[in-house]
């Protein structure tokens, strides 16, 4: 894809500038320390003009409208030269564009609602004359949806029930549960007790067996035992080493630094290098299997360890670690990972008892287990931080202070700091803010080395009342490990000028696609739809397969440049998972894009939500309007059940059970969604061909299970019809407005789930403190007592 580089050298490989230590940045900065920080980066700048291929607002742009061939098709699909190999799977979805005149659908497939919904035609509407290209192909019933009554005329239920439908649905069922990982693990927040009382775990090294959770079946035994286990990548036989080869074989990319499948733990994500990971088992060694992502807002612990690592394929980024690095490196691979898990334990007991407040911790390391698979602990090395301030390692401290230790294998020394060698930040010129978010700033500033434009996110400290915030430590880690066209690209982490806070510098992007969407008099046309849609699939599919689910995906997260370019971004509530399933928080995913079995409290949860989000991505591509936008999570079922009916037994087995289903919801028969994108318009509603019309349906379908994949989703046949996507070269570019603060001019907002958590944790303490003020007077003034209802 145009632009696409290696990644910059990781910041552990980076010359040590600006040394300082993690404690500085991970105690919550004083306020005059941040405001000392701000202003050292302060400074305005000229914004050139010239900067960008500025353009008309709105719409008024290219209208070059192409006439695909199968080799531009491919190339818009494939970026210039990234090899995706899609060959096959354009046979397997080649149905032609002849669709059933009628049309039975319900989502997920039943419910026997009948409607009739006409074409497979791209009805038009277009700005650019995309359809002139197509057939006039409107079929009977189609106009009707304008105006018909609920029961008579397009009634497009949720999902379908045709037998072309199903024959569908169930072929891509079983094709997608080749992708689908979901887990029998049931979250369960009573467990939580247990779970959160982090036990000092006996010394390194344990035996390499115990770092598999029980429940952990190897990839290859899953796919052979149950199809709901598989890997994304699995196919039978497949070793972890091969499904890495795969990976990389069939996307052309490969992360730079993959995520491991190791024992993760809730707050972190692990790394390793090189290939993308088999499933992270769900438990590790310390038992905190069914740990509420609660833990997310747990206190951040010592920052461990990293594998920025090197690609075992590329001998040459050995020569980049510094001699520190090395020197931990080849103490790692005399040590067990596991010795690495007791480390990281102990670390997190220690540091309570030790500092009394929380020092921060970012585990980044994945450690798994990869036997006898000497690459693979090659080609990473271990950087612990160093928290005590006396220098004594504290995995040494640890380790010896460890009576039960047996096996003395010394825990791998540490003393590099993960983010020593940091730029400063006063290395940038910050030219205006961009946005703020909860978590961060985002300022456009300039390299003032070499000029080069970048987005710099400041992560937030001042509601820190634990250290460094997770989200960000989370963002940090996977942007630095990841490496796609869809993905913004992180380049480095600078420090603040007082050292007390962190700038991610990422590529600049010149629009936010909410932002956007709100300067534009008209919606994207369907060609250019599709070519956002492409470049968003590509990017959730690379994020699936590497065991991430982002769960914030909104157009606001969506990023665009002036080349066509469409970048995910924020990766503060992303989170590795596994197979099977920890338990995850539900309070994920802003709420106009959360996907139903969220809303209605699901246990578990997988890839599935952030299909729900992209459908929502893409309806609201089509019309300029988020598609429900609902202001409670009730108000949000709502407005989701008034569209597509309110879900059952039938179309959703398991609905009934789910925990929020003990309301009694309205019961809307129908799905009216077609009405909102039909075949045709006079209306000046968005069209939407017969094919995308079923795209969007597949990704909300309201079962998980039989929700689209990315996978499938890139190979739908919507993207091989015309209007065919349009070429990112050939995509509208409108006019940065970097002078103003794109939150700022943000009409619609929708509740941020991560400000929702914190309010209700917020209203819990003071509820709590409340009633044990009370319980307090009441007995110093015994006529006082407090009532349940002081709850
Ligand atoms: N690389 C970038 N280039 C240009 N703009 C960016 C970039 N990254 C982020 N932004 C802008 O900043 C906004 C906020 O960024 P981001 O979502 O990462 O921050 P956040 O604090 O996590 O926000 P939120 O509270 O919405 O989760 C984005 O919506 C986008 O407009």
């Amino acid at each position: 894809m145009d632009g696409y580089n290696p990644k910059s050298p990781s910041i552990s490989s980076r010359p040590f500038s600006h040394p300082f230590t993690l404690k500085n940045l991970l105690e919550p900065p004083s306020p005059a320390a941040i405001s000392t920080a701000a202003g050292a980066a302060g400074r305005h700048g000229g914004y050139r003009d010239n900067e960008f291929r500025e353009r008309e607002s709105d719409i008024d742009v290219s209208k070059r409208e192409l006439s695909y061939s199968k080799g531009d098709y491919d190339r818009v699909r494939n970026g210039s030269n990234q090899g995706y190999e899609r060959g096959k799977n354009l046979v397997r979805h080649s149905r032609g564009g002849g669709r059933a005149k009628e049309r039975e659908s319900v989502n997920g497939g039943g419910g026997g609602y009948r409607s009739y919904s006409g074409g497979s035609g791209d009805g038009g509407g277009s700005r650019h004359g995309d359809y002139g290209l197509r057939v006039g192909d409107r079929e009977p019933g189609e106009l009707s949806s304008e105006s018909g009554s609920d029961e008579g005329v397009d009634l497009e239920i949720n999902g379908k029930n045709n037998d072309d439908s199903k024959m569908e649905n169930n072929s891509q069922s079983s094709l997608y549960s080749k992708k689908r990982k979901f887990s029998p693990i049931v979250w369960d927040r009573d467990d939580k007790e247990a779970n959160t009382t982090l036990t000092l775990p006996p010394p390194p090294p344990v035996p390499k067996s115990h770092h598999r959770s029980p429940n952990f079946v190897p990839p290859d035994v899953q796919n052979a035992e149950s199809n709901k286990l598989q890997s994304p990548h699995q196919s039978p036989g497949n070793t972890p080493v091969d499904i890495g080869k795969q990976k990389h074989d069939s996307s052309g990319f490969e992360p730079r630094v993959g995520l491991s499948s190791s024992p993760v733990q809730e707050d972190h994500v692990g790394l390793s290098s090189s290939s993308p990971p088999p499933p992270p088992p769900q438990e590790d060694i310390i038992g905190n299997a069914g740990q509420p992502d609660d833990e997310e807002y747990m206190p951040a612990r010592t920052i461990r360890s990293s594998r920025w690592a090197n690609d075992a394929n590329s001998p040459a980024d050995e020569g980049q670690l510094s001699d520190a690095s090395v020197e931990v490196r080849s103490q790692k691979q005399s040590s067990s990972p596991e010795a690495g898990e007791h480390h990281r334990e102990a670390s997190l007991e220690s540091n309570e008892d030790r500092e009394g407040y929380n020092v921060g911790s970012l585990s980044v390391d994945g450690d798994y287990d990869y036997p006898d698979n000497d690459l693979e602990r090659k080609d990473y090395m271990e950087i612990y931080d160093d928290i005590k301030k006396d220098g004594v390692s504290l995995s040494q401290s640890e380790s010896e202070s460890d009576s039960e230790n047996e096996d003395t294998t010394p825990a791998p020394q540490r003393s590099v700091n993960m983010l020593q060698g940091c730029r400063s930040v006063d290395e940038f010129e910050r030219l205006n803010k961009i946005d703020e978010g909860t978590y961060g700033v985002v300022y456009r500033a300039k390299d003032k080395k070499t000029g080069e434009v970048v987005a710099l996110k400041k992560v937030k400290m001042e509601k820190e009342r634990e250290g460094f915030p997770l989200t960000s430590l989370r963002e940090i880690n996977i942007l630095l490990s990841f490496h796609h066209p869809s993905i913004v690209d992180v380049k480095e982490v600078v420090v603040g000028s007082n050292l007390d806070s962190i700038f991610m510098v990422m590529e600049y992007m010149e629009h936010d696609l909410k932002a956007l969407m709100e300067t534009m008099k008209q919606p994207f046309s369907q060609s250019e739809v599709k070519c956002l849609m492409l470049q968003l699939l590509e990017g959730t599919q690379y994020l699936h397969d590497n065991w991430v689910l982002h769960r914030d995906l909104k157009t606001s997260n969506l990023l665009l440049n002036n080349r066509g370019e469409l970048k995910i971004c924020d990766f503060g509530l992303a989170r590795q998972y596994g197979s099977p399933l920890k338990p995850y928080t539900h309070l994920v995913v802003t709420l106009w894009y959360r996907a139903p079995e969220l809303l209605l409290g699901i246990k578990e949860y997988s890839t599935a939500i952030d299909m729900w989000s992209l459908g929502c991505i893409m309806a609201e591509l089509l019309s300029k309007q988020p598609l429900f936008n609902g202001k409670t999570e009730f108000d949000q079922l709502d407005k989701i059940f008034k569209i597509l009916g309110t879900p059952n037994e039938t179309i959703w087995p398991g609905f009934s059970k789910l925990p929020g289903v003990k309301v009694n919801f309205v019961k809307h028969q129908y799905n009216l969604l077609r009405r909102k994108f039909p075949a045709t318009s006079f209306t000046g509603s968005p069209v939407l061909s017969d094919a995308g019309f079923d795209l969007l349906n597949k990704l909300l379908t309201y079962d998980p299970e039989k929700r689209i994949t990315a996978e499938a989703a890139l190979n739908h046949e919507w993207f091989r019809e015309v209007p065919l996507p349009k070429s990112k070269d050939f995509m509208p570019t409108f006019p940065a407005q970097h002078a103003q603060d794109r939150r700022a001019r943000r009409v619609m907002k929708s509740p941020d789930p991560l400000e929702e958590q914190r309010r209700k944790e917020l209203q819990q303490a003071k509820f709590g403190t409340a009633w044990n003020l009370k319980n307090i007077f009441s007995s110093i003034f015994p006529i006082y007592r407090p009532t349940p209802n002081d709850h």
